[in-house]
């Protein structure tokens, strides 16, 4: 197995984190104090040992990552792998059992009650997949609600709160009660909800997971649109490898309570760590996540001059389209240089799981 990969690829925003996790462990059971996970020898047994022997669950196990100004973060995994327990530990709605958490550079682990309830509503406002709205308020008194508990003034909290509605496409329906809305309706009153108090990160847990299809892509879209106007930085958990892939600018993979990959969905897809990772991803239509700077292959007499110029971060997809109408070879363009080109056999590499010239994206 190789080691997990630490996601190096450039991403949107700056690189100084706002989350910094190190070392997170979380055991849950009646014995886990007596179990002194992770100094004892249990720490390293599988789970349904340490489960058999112990009564204790890892549901996290050894995490460290940042997530970085700007980006979208998602976490991934099967059930049961330790996401939403993962991310409650960030804002200590669940106490780790051990490492360190910091956001901003200070330490989450040591601020008081105080200081942590203000942590949760103005710096790291959480979205949940039940979307908690109080039934008999309307829509606008529901995405007020936050600032009311932050003591804002009744004009200054409305008037937020429209602005917010209309953000997220409520427009209109300001006076309805939450159960005279669709879920993906709803959904978006919770989101609005969130937004109302600025937070810095939001933190979405499974928050599509019980819409149907279509709506859930609209929900993705919406999400997609409002990270683009404001570049507020998010953390995402899904079990949904297409929902991680559409949002993630990085994505870490989780398995029995670790983190088995950390990369950029192009990292993920074209790079799997191991052979669970390579399983998770074997259906994803490779095209569409690998980009044209991994595909290119250096350019030769006078291709650095002619043919159709794309984007490095321009996908297969894109560069197909772009050969097919064009007879020959697409320049990979940054900033008027040309870094390679691209041609029907390197795209037709990637599609088929071939090494490309980068070495990724070796056949599963
Ligand atoms: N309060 C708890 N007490 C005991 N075990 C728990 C508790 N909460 C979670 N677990 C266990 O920890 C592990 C990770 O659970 P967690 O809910 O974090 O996973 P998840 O990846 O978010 O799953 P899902 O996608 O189903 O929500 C599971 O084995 C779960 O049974």
């Amino acid at each position: 197995m190789n080691a997990p990969s630490t996601g190096t690829a450039a991403v949107p925003g700056t690189d100084s984190p706002v989350f910094a996790v190190d070392g997170l462990w979380k055991v849950f059971g009646p014995r886990r104090k007596a179990v002194r996970i992770p100094e004892s020898e249990y720490a390293s047994l599988p789970a349904a040992e340490l489960r058999e022997q112990t009564g204790c669950t890892a549901a996290v196990r050894d995490v460290t990552f940042d997530v970085r100004k700007g980006e979208v973060f998602v976490v991934m995994g099967l059930s049961g792998s330790g996401k939403s327990t993962l991310v409650r530990c960030m804002t200590r709605l669940i106490e780790p059992t051990a490492g360190s958490l910091s956001i901003d550079g200070e330490d989450v682990l040591a601020m008081d009650a105080a200081r942590l309830r203000e942590l949760r509503r103005h710096r790291a406002a959480m979205v949940f997949q039940h979307f908690g709205l109080l039934p008999h308020r309307t829509v606008l008194d529901n995405v007020a609600y936050g600032l009311e508990i932050q003591g804002v003034s009744r004009i200054d909290r409305r008037a937020k709160a429209a602005e917010m509605v209309a953000k997220v496409g409520l427009e209109g329906l300001e006076e309805r009660r939450p159960g005279q809305l669709s879920g993906g309706q709803q959904q978006r009153v919770g989101l609005a909800r969130a937004l109302a108090a600025d937070p810095e990160v939001l933190l979405f847990d499974e928050p599509f997971s019980a819409l149907d299809p279509l709506i859930r892509r609209e929900m993705q879209d919406e999400v997609a649109r409002l990270h683009h106007e404001e570049g507020r930085t998010m953390v995402f958990i899904t079990h949904d490898l297409t929902e991680a892939l559409r949002l993630g600018d990085r994505i870490a993979l989780m398995r029995d309570g670790k983190i088995v990959q950390l990369g950029t969905p192009e990292e993920i897809v074209g790079s799997p760590a191991d052979d669970y990772v390579r399983d998770f991803v074997r259906d994803v239509p490779r095209e569409q996540v690998i980009t044209v700077r991994s595909a290119m292959r250096p350019a030769v007499a006078g291709e650095a001059e002619h043919g159709p110029a794309l984007a490095p971060a321009a996908t297969v997809v894109e560069a197909i389209e772009a050969v097919a109408r064009c007879g020959g070879p697409a320049r990979v363009v940054d900033r008027g240089r040309c870094l390679g080109v691209v041609d029907d056999a390197g795209l037709l590499a990637v599609v088929a799981g071939l090494p490309t010239p980068d070495g990724r994206g070796v056949a599963a």
